[in-house]
This record gives structure tokens, sequence and C-alpha cells, in this order.
């Protein structure tokens, strides 16, 4: 699925700006970015829920429409399953919705109910379940149609960590399949786990797109030096050193990183020594905040 040159106005408050980005069949695609950066605004339009200004979104080389936006399972941010409808009633009618046939729709609801650990809920009406559990049946009713491709809106969000793994290998199991997977999410290092790529989309606009490995080269690496016993400010004079936040050291691009291990040896006992790729959190955080965008 790609998405090119994507813009969105809310009246005269622009929050998409050309935003694009490709997911590959059978690619695990994190989308991520703060608060109000835009990925429900464009997930809506992947949807046609809403509708672009300008800009497209393609799947098997045409544009999306709507025979084959009926193909997509979507789990909107907003959920919206019928709460006073029974759990398996429901997903039977949403995957006849979609086109399948009455058995088809029945097998699936069955098979996805038990997967995902709802089962025992299937007569109850969806409002009595529990957050996590309403949660596991959208799931569920965006899968219950066997879609081509897969849109999430925060789909980890208020699930515990069994759910968490449950839902995350049902994400694998889907891609491995290849289905083009898109969901986002704020839990970075669970989307670092997860995903194949990451895109982080700041102020409507895609500011980073790849691989971890890929954002990790644009990001700075750090020095973990972990010293027990040694006094405070062992450091403080070891030449290259730009900056220290606890066991991690920043260096100067010319420094020798054995200068600070001389020091260490000399200051304690070393129990960590070894450079440090940032974190998909810190990245987020630099490129959020502008510094390396
Ligand atoms: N119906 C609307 N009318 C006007 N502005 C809107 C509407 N829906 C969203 N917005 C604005 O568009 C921007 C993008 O919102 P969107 O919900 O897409 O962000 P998001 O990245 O999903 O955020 P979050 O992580 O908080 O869910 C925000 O500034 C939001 O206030």
């Amino acid at each position: 699925m790609t998405l090119e040159r994507i813009s969105k106005s809310y009246g005269d408050r622009r929050v998409l700006e050309e935003l694009g980005f490709e997911v590959g069949e059978g690619e695990l695609f994190g989308f991520v970015g703060s608060n109000g950066a835009g990925k429900t605004t464009t997930m809506r339009i992947v949807l046609g829920v809403l509708a672009a200004d300008s800009g497209e979104v393609r799947w098997g080389g045409a544009p999306l429409d709507e025979t084959t936006r009926r193909t997509i399972g979507y789990m909107p941010e907003e959920r919206g399953l019928y709460p006073k409808m029974k759990v398996h009633e429901q997903l039977v009618y949403l995957a006849r919705l979609r086109g399948r046939s009455a058995r088809d729709a029945r097998r699936a609801t069955d098979e996805w109910l038990e997967r995902l650990g709802v089962a025992e809920r299937r007569g109850d009406e969806v409002q009595k379940l529990s957050l996590g559990n309403q949660q596991r049946v959208q799931l569920a009713a965006a899968l219950v149609h066997d879609p081509e491709i897969l849109v999430l809106d925060e789909p980890f969000s208020g699930l515990d960590p069994v759910a968490v793994d449950v839902m995350s290998q049902v994400l694998r199991d889907k891609s491995a399949e290849g289905v083009p997977v898109v969901f986002s999410s704020h839990q970075l290092d669970l989307v670092e786990r997860l995903c194949d790529r990451v895109g982080i989309i700041r102020d409507g606009r895609m500011v980073a797109v790849g691989t971890t490995a890929e954002l990790q080269e644009h990001g700075e690496a750090r020095l973990l030096c972990r010293v027990e016993d040694a006094p405070d400010g062992w450091a403080d004079a070891v030449p290259g050193v730009l900056a220290r936040e606890g066991d991690l050291f920043t260096l100067a691009p010319d420094a020798d990183e054995q200068d600070l291990l001389r020091a260490a040896l000399a200051a304690g006992r070393v129990r960590e020594f070894s450079w440090r790729r940032p974190t998909l959190t810190e990245l987020f955080r630099d490129v959020v905040t502008g510094e390396k965008a």
C-alpha cells in the first residue's frame, strides 16, 4: 500500500502536509508521532472515512476505491462496535457485511474469538466486557473478513501484558501471511521490537522512515560505562567527554574511548563498557523536538 503526498486541512488548519509512505506485502509498519501529529487523520483517509484534499492511496498499483477498501481490516481509535449487540452476533454481522458467506463468517468468528481468548464471552453484550476484552473483540472485527491490509489505530493502548503478547503475535502472523500491517502506537519499545519499519510523523509530515537500524544510523551512539565503587565525578576530567547521563557518556567525535576506560579502571570496578545505539524512544525525542530532524 502506498500513500503519496497526502494533504488535509480542517478549516484553514493544515494537519497533513504531503505525507507519504509505503507498506509492502508482509511488512509490519509502526506509525508513531506525538499527540495530534496526524496519525488518526491519515488512517481515516486510508479507510475513506475522510477525504484527503490532495494525494492518493494506492494498493496493487491502483487507487483505493470502495471495493478495495472493503478488503481492509480497520481498528478505529474510537473503536466503534455496537455496545448492545452480542459479541458473536456482531462479528458474524460485520463479516457478512464485508462479503463473507454465513458459514465462513461463523467459522471465522469462532476461530478468532478462540484465538484471542474471548470465546467464553461470545454471548455477552459488548458493553458488558472489560475495556481490554472489548479491544480483543475489536481486533477480531478487523480480522473476520480475512483482510488483505490491516490498519490499526493504537491497538495496544490499555492492554495488559498478556493481551499485548496475543495482539503482537496476531500482527506478526498476519504479516507473515503477506498482509501489509500498519499500526499506530505510543509504546515505542513495543514498536521497536515488533516492526520491520517505522515512520515518525511530526506536524503532519513524515520526518523519518526506515528500519530501526536505519534510523539509528542518524542518531548518536553513546558509551555505556558502569563502574562500581567509583567516587562521584570520577569521569569529570576525562578528555573528550561531552556529556554524561548516569552511566551513559556522549563523547566528542575525535575522542578515544580508551581514555574513559582507563579512567574507569582507575576509579573502581568496571562492570559494563559498551557502545549503545539510541533506542527508538531516544530517536523519537530527537526527531519530534526537532533537534535532529
Ligand atoms: N474533526 C476535526 N476537526 C478539526 N480538527 C481536527 C479534527 N480531527 C482532528 N483534528 C486535528 O488534527 C490534528 C491531527 O489529529 P489526529 O487525531 O490525526 O492526531 P493523532 O496523531 O492521531 O494524535 P493522537 O496520538 O493524540 O491520537 C490535531 O491537531 C487535531 O486537533
